[in-house]
């Protein structure tokens, strides 16, 4: 029989989107799995998460997206939702120079959540409503970076569809870095690596031949290598009850096929 190959296993990510209430943040998880923009979107109670297949420099990723809520109020609905994060989107509004500022308060409650450590950890910041007048110039963005350490940043808009699976695509890239990073320390250490399996992802992030539980449908795009990461954490997916607690997950509806152009 011809064409046998095994079916290439995907890599199971926990992507947790941080940021001000009303920055963008459902918009943009929308905008990524579904292709889909609502104008007037209510606020998010706790999380919601939605998986996403994407294919990155020829390897198949799951996303798994949550969505939390911005609200200062909810901070104890979405903070136990961090632990088992790979990825964390710092988010805020190109027209809210109050929403940059809040980054750290986000990045902190974060890492004091997540128990990761913060220089091996891929923060990515995302300056959403790129459609809209900006109050924050680049340099001052690319100033709190550098000052927090995080090495990307990218500018998206959900209304106007820019970016926004520029964004997620870095954030994979960042985390490949970082894990190739890990695995090049623990060769100095001189630790015996299975070099067919990625480093500390061993039992739990192989998740699954042909993607992600369908929700976000398949995108088809590939993209060239340069950067990448890790994350020092274990991923947990949520369990039944705490998927009925708290983290709803969200249908995408059936996900039209996406008119990104990378
Ligand atoms: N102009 C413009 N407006 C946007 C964009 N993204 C989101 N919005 C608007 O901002 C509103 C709030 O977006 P949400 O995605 O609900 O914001 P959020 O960050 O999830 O808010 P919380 O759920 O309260 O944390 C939306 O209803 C849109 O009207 C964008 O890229 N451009």
């Amino acid at each position: 029989m011809e064409n046998m190959r095994p079916p290439q296993k995907s890599v199971l990510l926990k992507v947790v989107i941080l940021g001000d209430g009303g920055v963008g943040k459902s918009c943009l998880m929308n905008r990524f799995v579904s292709n889909r923009y609502d104008e007037n979107n209510f606020h998010t109670i706790g999380v919601e998460f939605m998986n996403k297949d994407i294919v990155v420099d020829g390897e198949k990723y799951t996303l798994q997206i949550w969505d939390t809520a911005g609200q200062e109020r909810f901070w104890a609905l979405r903070t136990p939702f961090y632990r088992g994060s790979d990825i964390c989107l710092l988010c805020y509004a190109l027209n809210d120079r109050e929403s940059l500022r809040h980054l750290k308060r986000w990045r902190d409650e974060f890492l004091q959540f997540a128990d990761v450590k913060p220089e091996k950890f891929p923060f990515i910041v995302v300056g959403n409503k790129n459609d809209l007048r900006h109050e924050i110039n680049p340099a001052e963005v690319q100033q709190w970076c550098t000052d927090q350490n995080i090495a990307i940043h990218i500018d998206t808009s959900s209304k106007a569809a820019t970016n926004v699976t520029d964004a997620f695509v870095l954030a994979v890239q960042r985390w490949k870095h970082l894990e190739r990073v890990a695995e090049a320390e623990l060769r100095q250490d001189g630790e015996t690596i299975d070099l067919t399996r990625p480093v500390r992802l061993l039992q739990k992030r192989v998740c699954c031949t042909g993607g992600g539980g369908g929700d976000g449908g398949t995108n088809g795009a590939d993209y060239d290598d340069n950067d990448a990461h890790f994350a020092d954490s274990a991923m947990r997916a949520p369990t039944f009850k705490t998927r009925q607690l708290f983290g709803q997950q969200r249908k995408a509806t059936k996900a039209p096929k996406t008119n990104y152009q990378l």
